[in-house]
């Protein structure tokens, strides 16, 4: 059987390097190209690159995403800063290439899939939620994409449940103090060097206190799903948003 031919974009970064070597390592995949910041894009298509995975920064990480769907190379995107207004550029643009899909994953680490799986199930059992994520300080966004998928997640469960807004009787704050609102749960962002990648959900009611958390200890962890997701994406057209919908999580 011929193996997969895969390309990293942003191969000499963290997670890149990573990506790097656990495409090498596996037996059923080729790696045909690692592209750094100037290296042309052209290289996908002059290897003959099916899948790329795409590991740079919020700023470069659209072009990249978007030279890949007009070529027909599917995408396993884990760098963060997708909006829901680039979310819908990318599924404009999907349309126009059948055949072709792109996963992005605001986390591939299985035990940060499943703290967001385990905070939706939480989320409308307490009056109280709220996201702390703890990063190296080489971090360029703050807070993590993942920070805010879980925050998103857990206010579409308290929607979804009827729960008014949380009680928070704050009249006055330091700007930051109470961190960032996304959609009504607040969700503080630490930068600490000996970190890697780190988050607590905390779900508060009367007399009880529920922490979901899970740490990543280096970037080994995010690998298996970066490879599932390569193994996935080429029959999977479309958007996926999620690494969870390659993890048959109810079966
Ligand atoms: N989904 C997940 O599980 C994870 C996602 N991430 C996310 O992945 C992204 C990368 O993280 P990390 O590896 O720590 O970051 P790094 O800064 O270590 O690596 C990014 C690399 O991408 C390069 N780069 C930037 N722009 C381009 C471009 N246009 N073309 C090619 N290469 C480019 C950078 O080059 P230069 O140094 O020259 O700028 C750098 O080598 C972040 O958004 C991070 O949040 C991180 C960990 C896990
Ligand atoms: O930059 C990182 O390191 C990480 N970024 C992703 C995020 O922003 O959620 C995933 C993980 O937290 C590591």
């Amino acid at each position: 059987m011929s193996k997969l031919r895969v390309a990293v974009i942003g191969a000499r970064g963290r997670m890149g390097s990573e990506a790097v070597r656990a495409v090498e390592a596996a037996e059923d995949l080729e790696l045909v190209a690692a592209l750094g910041r100037d290296d042309p894009l052209e290289t996908l298509t002059e290897r003959g690159a099916q899948v790329a995975v795409e590991l740079t920064h919020p700023d470069s990480v659209v072009a990249n995403v978007g030279f890949c769907v007009r070529n027909g190379v599917h995408a396993v995107v884990g760098t963060t800063g997708w909006t829901e207004e680039r979310l819908g550029a990318l599924r404009e643009e999907l349309a126009a290439v059948p055949g072709t899909g792109v996963l992005i994953a605001p986390n591939f680490g299985i035990g940060a899939v499943l703290t967001m799986h385990f905070a939706r199930q939480a989320a409308r059992f307490f009056e109280s939620a709220e996201v702390v994520e703890l990063h190296h300080p080489g971090k360029a966004d703050a807070p993590s994409g993942t920070a805010t998928r879980t925050a998103q997640v857990i206010a579409e469960a308290r929607r979804a449940a009827g729960l008014p807004p949380q009680p928070d009787a704050t009249t006055s704050a330091l700007e930051g103090a109470r961190g960032a609102d996304v959609e009504g749960v607040p969700v503080h962002a630490v930068r600490l060097r000996g970190l890697v990648a780190h988050q607590e959900v905390l779900f508060g009611d009367e007399g009880e206190i529920l922490t979901i958390r899970h740490d990543s200890m280096n970037r080994g962890s995010f690998m298996p799903g970066v490879l599932l997701g390569v193994r996935r994406v080429v029959g999977t057209p479309g958007l996926t948003v999620g690494l969870e919908h390659f993890l048959d999580l109810d079966g």
